[in-house]
């Protein structure tokens, strides 16, 4: 199943740089295991936001849902799920 995610991050301005530094790093390594195994194929930054469009292929809601809550950065995000079907012109 495919899902376009959007994410928008809002770290606090507040939270120490080191804290925001680590967490963005685990963020890293995470968002890269999953696209190494094949679950995130797109990872697309929005031009001039602190904001991306993913791609997400997944077996379920319920496994896209375990995966976003296991995002490092989920705290301090706005996220909105898309499901995706094949559209009948597709070729
Ligand atoms: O920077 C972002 O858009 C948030 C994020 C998702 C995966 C990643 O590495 O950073």
């Amino acid at each position: 199943m495919l899902f376009l995610v959007r994410m928008d991050v809002y770290v606090p301005h507040d939270l120490p740089a080191e804290q925001a530094n680590e967490i963005k790093a685990r963020e890293k390594a995470y968002s890269q295991d999953l696209q190494r195994d094949g679950r995130w194929p797109h990872l697309w930054r929005v031009v001039g936001e602190y904001a991306n469009y993913s791609i997400f292929d997944v077996a379920s809601n319920d496994e896209l849902h375990q995966l976003l809550q296991g995002l490092p950065l989920f705290p301090f995000m706005k996220i909105s799920v898309t499901p995706l079907a094949k559209h009948p012109s597709a070729i």
